[in-house]
């Protein structure tokens, strides 16, 4: 049984804790019932010696498969992991959600994504990350009464995806406590406003107002200060032809939409910028959680 679940970039500006996208980086989980319980890891975090044993897939696998089973099994994982942890592109969404159906999976039980997408919500509060990591694609998404209510829109191979990468962790529950505590009834219309006409230029397909209308007054700025070179990166984006460039999640990752056109000019431009984070073009995912038998 294989499950897989794409990266996400989450707020996209004035989003926040409601406008994501899925990249084409994916985690995939390889499992079987097994007589011991083994986990393999390769790619990102395979080094790390905490996701040996019960970590935070496990632990919420196991509590779906012995809910859903009343039973307790083994299983030999394998994880094939592409997304980079607590960098602002989902590493904690795709591990939440490739774990709740890799459970109902494993357990033979057919669920549909409205239903993993609601379950991961006990264990990420906000649904801009899991909803397109469930769901693929562009989605705006709200939490009403312990369910997520979304619209998603399918994206366009001619876009891509810029991601800067840098080499340090940025934990969202850290980036959170950055944030005030209220914000003024001004700067909540800026971000209400400008979230309203992001939504409608990704459905209308209407690149070119993102770059005003992905403007936030809400997080982007405190969380930035914490690694200045990101206002660089944003501005080199911008100055090589970036239709937006916004703080992916709560970094440290900053995600830029381009033209496929104009993807390899402004991906090396940020690479010589700055040689010590990892610059990647990625295309977009419609697919969201994808799993095989
Ligand atoms: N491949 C993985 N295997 C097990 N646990 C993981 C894995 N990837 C991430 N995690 C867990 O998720 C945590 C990172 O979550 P965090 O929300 O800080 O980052 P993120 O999801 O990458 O960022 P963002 O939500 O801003 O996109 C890690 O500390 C770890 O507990
Ligand atoms: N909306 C979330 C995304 C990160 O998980 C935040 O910005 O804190």
């Amino acid at each position: 049984m294989t499950v897989s679940v794409p990266a996400t970039s989450a707020n996209l500006g004035p989003g926040f804790d409601s406008l994501g996208l899925a990249v084409d980086l994916r985690n995939v989980v390889e499992f079987h019932p097994s007589k011991f319980f083994s986990v393999s890891i390769k790619g990102e975090g395979e080094n790390n010696p905490k996701l040996k044993g019960n970590n935070l897939f496990v632990s919420i696998f196991n509590e779906h498969y012995n809910r859903l089973t009343k039973k307790r099994q083994n299983f030999k994982f394998t994880f094939y992991n592409q997304i980079p942890m607590s960098r602002g592109l989902g590493s904690s969404s795709a591990v939440i959600v490739s774990a709740i159906a890799s459970a109902h999976e494993a357990a033979g039980i057919n669920v549909s994504k409205r239903r993993i997408l609601n379950h991961a919500l006990v264990y990420e509060s906000h649904p801009d990350n899991i909803t397109p990591a469930v769901m693929g694609g562009f989605n705006a998404a709200t939490v009403e009464k312990g369910k997520v209510f979304s619209q998603k829109k399918h994206l366009p191979d001619y876009i891509k995806a810029v991601v800067v990468i840098p080499n340090k962790q940025m934990n969202t529950a850290r980036a959170r406590t950055l944030l005030p505590k209220s914000y003024s009834k001004e700067n909540a219309i800026y971000n209400l406003s400008h979230t309203a006409l992001s939504v409608a230029a990704f459905f209308n397909e209407d690149w070119e107002i993102l770059k005003l209308a992905s403007q936030d007054r809400f997080h982007q700025k405190a969380r930035m200060k914490t690694l200045p070179e990101l206002f660089g990166v944003q501005k080199t984006a911008y100055e090589s032809g970036a239709l937006m460039s916004t703080l992916s999640g709560s970094g440290s990752t900053f995600f830029s939409m381009v033209y496929d056109e104009d993807s390899v000019a402004i991906a090396n431009k940020l690479s010589q910028k700055f040689p010590e984070f990892v610059v990647k073009i990625l295309d977009f995912d419609n697919d969201g959680l994808i799993v095989e038998k």
